[in-house]
């Protein structure tokens, strides 16, 4: 019930701008309904002046003259419809808009730890399926609620005004039609919901395998990769045939009582004349117009199931997007200290971290980097290294501790001026699509050509990138194929050259580079870190020997630090990584 009503505040939040457009198309609704109301009584009329005439020289004139009212009540509703579907198309289409650019702008503000517990096809499913329900439905059941709701209603009191014997007759068959519309209403509600489930961990799942599809093919995996798709394929089909089933049966269900309401229709009609409680041509007239009035309050009920659907997919997605919406957002800290220029370095005081409560992973590390100083962090996988850099940048906050800059607790740094004075260079470096010069000049939009070379040739990608028939104007795809890996970290050194971070954090990525790409990256990595107070996360210890410092950490410790050759005289755990690793190269 909480969902319901948030999908509903989700819907009143974009749909309120629009209220006039919404207004507009109630009120033209409101007069195709009036004129489809009035249509069967002229045809009933019209039946009963051609008997009239045919029988017993009624004129001919009042038959052409209820034919034109007939005609023009057709035309008018349709008209009105039309007028509907303008304004409708146009509203609905900003209000999808606003919706989508919302979600976006959100995600923008979101935490790292949603993107670290979210998978992207699922993410993903938010901008496809969901917001593309929530357009398909906002298209056609605003119209289709207020046209459908207003005909049942209009119809039913404008048959009982006519004709108390026929309405009756006609709406004999409504108590079980309402019936089956509850029950089955109710059981495609569950499975439409659960068939939305399912498709979104359809689309994580894909989407993972997609990303892991390398991995996938040089270990054979193809084969129980099928198989683990199959069962999320399976919970699809399940779910929507289910939902497919109970919504979908309402259709022809409808549609038969609807035809045996024609016959009851025609039998209460026959009666009355047989009786004569009504004249041949008035009883005539009056079938006509009851089977009209029984299919047009027919028509709402198989309407509004069918419309089911599309709203039940419609509330689902708005709830995923209302929930999406009251996500925890990253604290920006508008109103905190701007970051000068740093005079003293970075400190971590006894700051430990556990992603969840249950488990600690950085245990009271303490370390200082000197201002212009290179500070490394070694250590076995999984022994924290990331995780300090997340630290750094606020991807994540302390459990315990501080991380000070100058001395000032970060977290009270405006976090605009946090992340612009401190640079990243990720491990696994990303490209945008985009030209080669967009990409490099990411973080500094008013970069001029003259400097994003500059940037590149101390990156050592420049001789690279002139060497592309298109140089730096090349495009880039999306999966950017135009760079290995290596080549992919150099922009993304040149990147953060050119917007001259203050402090870097540097994921060095030399584990599987070819060597000639190696030393370039070594080079490069020296002339961004010139000058400079950094952090070197390094996974090769030849890359960091001239470090001023070198931290180990293991399981989340700081063991030793000291110098290379500090280290290597202590004869400890370094010590032992170092020789391991020169013996393998
Ligand atoms: N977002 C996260 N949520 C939960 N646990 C995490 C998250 N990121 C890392 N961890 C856990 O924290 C521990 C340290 O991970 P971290 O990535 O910092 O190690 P690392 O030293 O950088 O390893 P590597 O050398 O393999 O990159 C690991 O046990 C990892 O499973």
């Amino acid at each position: 019930m909480r969902d319901s009503k948030l999908a509903f505040k989700y819907f009143y939040k974009y749909l309120k701008p629009h209220w006039k457009a919404i207004f507009l198309v109630s009120v033209f609704s409101l007069i195709s309904t009036f004129f489809q109301v009035l249509a069967p009584t002229y045809l009933g009329q019209a039946v009963t002046k051609l008997t009239s005439y045919l029988t017993n020289g009624g004129s001919l004139n009042s038959f052409l003259e209820i034919v034109t009212l007939l005609a023009a009540s057709y035309l008018l509703s349709t008209l009105a419809i039309f007028i509907s579907w303008v304004i409708m198309s146009n509203f609905t289409a900003h209000a999808n808009n606003s919706m989508r650019k919302s979600l976006f702008n959100k995600l923008q503000r979101m935490t790292i730890r949603y993107f670290d517990t979210h998978q992207d096809g699922k993410i993903l499913s938010l901008f496809t399926s969901d917001l593309d329900n929530i357009f398909n439905a906002m298209n056609q059941a605003i119209f289709e609620l207020i046209a459908q709701v207003s005909l049942f209603v209009g119809t039913i009191y404008v048959m009982f005004r006519i004709n108390i014997k026929m309405a009756l007759f006609t709406v004999l068959t409504l108590p079980l039609a309402l019936f089956l519309a509850l029950v089955l209403i109710k059981k495609a509600r569950k499975y439409i919901g659960l068939q939305q489930r399912e498709i979104s961990n359809l689309n994580g799942f894909v989407n993972e395998q997609l990303h892991g599809q390398a991995v996938i093919i040089t270990n054979g995996l193809q084969k129980q990769s099928v198989e683990e798709f199959k069962k999320y394929n399976q919970a699809v089909r399940s779910a929507m045939f289910k939902g497919q089933f109970y919504s979908g049966i309402l259709f022809p269900l409808m549609n038969g009582l609807a035809t045996l309401n024609f016959a009851i229709v025609i039998a209460g009609g026959t009666y009355l004349i047989l009786a004569k409680q009504v004249s041949m041509p008035a009883g005539l007239g009056l079938i006509v117009m009851f089977i009209e009035y029984s299919y047009s309050y027919f028509q709402p009920l198989t309407q509004l199931s069918s419309l089911y659907n599309l709203i039940e997919l419609a509330l689902t997605g708005a709830k995923r997007l209302a929930k999406v919406e009251q996500e925890k957002e990253e604290n920006r800290v508008i109103d905190g200290q701007q970051l000068a220029p740093l005079k003293y370095g970075l400190t971590l005081e006894n700051v430990s971290l556990g992603y969840s409560k249950d488990r600690e992973i950085l245990h009271g590390i303490n370390v200082t980097v000197p201002k212009g100083k290179t500070v490394a962090v070694v250590g076995p996988t999984g022994s924290g290294k990331t995780t300090i850099m997340n630290l750094v940048n606020r991807f994540y906050d302390v459990s315990a501790g501080k991380i000070a800059l100058d001395g000032t607790d970060i977290r009270e740094f405006t976090l605009t001026s946090l992340r612009n004075n401190v640079g990243i260079v990720l491990q696994d470096s990303v490209v945008f699509s985009g030209t080669i010069f967009e990409n490099i000049a990411f973080g500094k939009r008013d970069a001029t050509l003259a400097e994003v070379e500059n940037a590149a040739k101390k990156a050592q990608i420049h001789d690279y990138i002139s060497s592309l028939p298109n140089g730096y104007e090349t495009k880039i795809s999306e999966n950017g194929d135009t760079f290995s890996t290596g080549q992919r970290q150099l922009i993304s050194i040149a990147r953060t050259l050119l917007t001259n971070p203050d402090f870097l954090i540097l994921d060095e990525a030399t584990s599987n580079v070819d060597t000639v790409t190696e030393e370039k990256i070594q080079v490069a990595m020296d002339e961004v870190i010139k000058n400079r107070t950094s952090f070197v996360i390094a996974h090769r210890l030849k890359t960091i020997i001239n470090a001023d410092k070198i931290i180990v950490l293991k399981d989340g410790s700081v063991l030793e630090q000291g110098t290379h050759q500090e280290l290597l005289n202590l004869k400890g755990f370094y010590y032992k990584l170092y020789m391991d690793q020169m013996a393998f190269d």
